[in-house]
């Protein structure tokens, strides 16, 4: 299995999408993950989320640790340690809206004020904020062109994902992973667990001095994702694959340490999440006679389940198929 390259410049620029289409059709059908190109993200604001990472990794740890949150309070720096007190990776997350006061200005709230955990910024590193927040702006619009192109895909209308993402609490996952020893009794050299994502589509992209992002074949063997400083690598997560009755998959992946102790990753991951209150249901295009295979749900009592039931069992244990 290879994962697929697909340049969307085409479908982007106002031209007939149909062959872009085709193409991403067949990847998500057969593989769940890809590499976007053409996507017209500006790379100087990648650059950027970048250096902003860096300033992270650069802080002195007790201003670090200030930053460091339980798990459960969902925003904030979560730190992976295994066993042996090696810290395997840092998240940094946030969502779209800073705090309920941010959600209830934009009308985003959707009876579920619970959800608007504040996020968590390192206030002393000027800049930083902005930087993010720019930076998410245009991936969410990249994430939007490529929902309408996804909709196609399923032969629905371009906007049909329009209105359920028009108050999108999408999560931001600004991963760093140190550089790990080099030694034979290391866990399994895995320094992120394989899960699948919960959200809508996954739209990451990857840097380091080694490729470290690896895909679950069905036959069970892991196939590298190639490091391209010009894609965004796109996956499909659960709640995605529960709209499509499962039609596009949400396919299993994970991390692995690189081959020497210098060995280095970065990866900025945007999960676009819908509206809070966004119900989901299989749409009418991808239900045959024997009906939906999944009940509807709405995002938030999916993120709800998956932080119970996956993130926080196990910070990504492997996904039971959900019925
Ligand atoms: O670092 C990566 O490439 C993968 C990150 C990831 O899978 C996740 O944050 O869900
Ligand atoms: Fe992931």
């Amino acid at each position: 299995m290879q994962i697929p390259v697909v340049d969307v410049a085409p479908a982007l620029s106002g031209g007939d999408p149909t062959a872009v289409v085709a193409q991403l059709r067949h990847a998500l059908t057969e593989v769940g993950f890809l590499q976007v190109v053409g996507h017209g993200l500006d790379p100087a604001l990648v650059d950027a989320a970048y250096a902003a990472m860096d300033q992270i990794a650069a802080l002195p740890d007790a201003e670090r640790r200030a930053l460091v949150r339980p798990r459960a309070g969902s925003r904030g720096l979560f730190e992976e340690v295994d066993d042996r007190g090696r810290v395997l990776n840092r998240a940094l997350q946030f969502i779209t809206y800073d705090d309920l006061a941010a959600a209830e200005a934009d009308d985003a709230v959707g009876g579920h004020p619970d959800y608007f955990v504040p996020n968590v910024w390192p206030e002393q590193l000027s800049g930083f904020r902005t930087t993010w927040k720019a930076y998410g702006d245009a991936a969410r619009t990249v994430a939007r062109e490529l929902m309408g192109l996804f909709a196609l895909a399923l032969d629905l209308p371009r906007d049909f994902f329009e209105e359920p993402f028009s108050k999108d609490v999408t999560l931001f996952s600004v991963n760093l992973y140190p550089p790990q020893p080099v030694d034979e009794d290391y866990f399994e050299d895995v320094i992120l667990n394989p899960h699948a994502d919960s959200g809508g589509l996954t739209v990451l992209h990857q840097r380091g001095t080694y490729e470290g992002l690896q895909v679950r074949e069905a036959g069970g063997g892991w196939v590298t994702v190639p490091l391209r400083e010009d894609a965004f690598v796109i996956n499909i997560g659960h709640l995605m694959s529960r709209w499509t009755n499962g039609r596009f998959p949400a396919t299993v992946h994970r991390v692995v340490a690189g081959p020497d102790t210098s060995a280095e990753r970065q990866s900025i991951a945007m999960f676009f999440l819908p509206n809070v209150d966004q119900v989901v249901s299989p749409v009418p295009t991808t239900v045959g006679a024997e009906g939906p295979r999944f009940a509807p749900i709405s995002a938030y009592d999916w993120q709800q389940q998956f932080m119970r039931e996956v993130v926080l069992v196990n910070t990504y244990a492997e996904p039971e198929p959900v019925a």
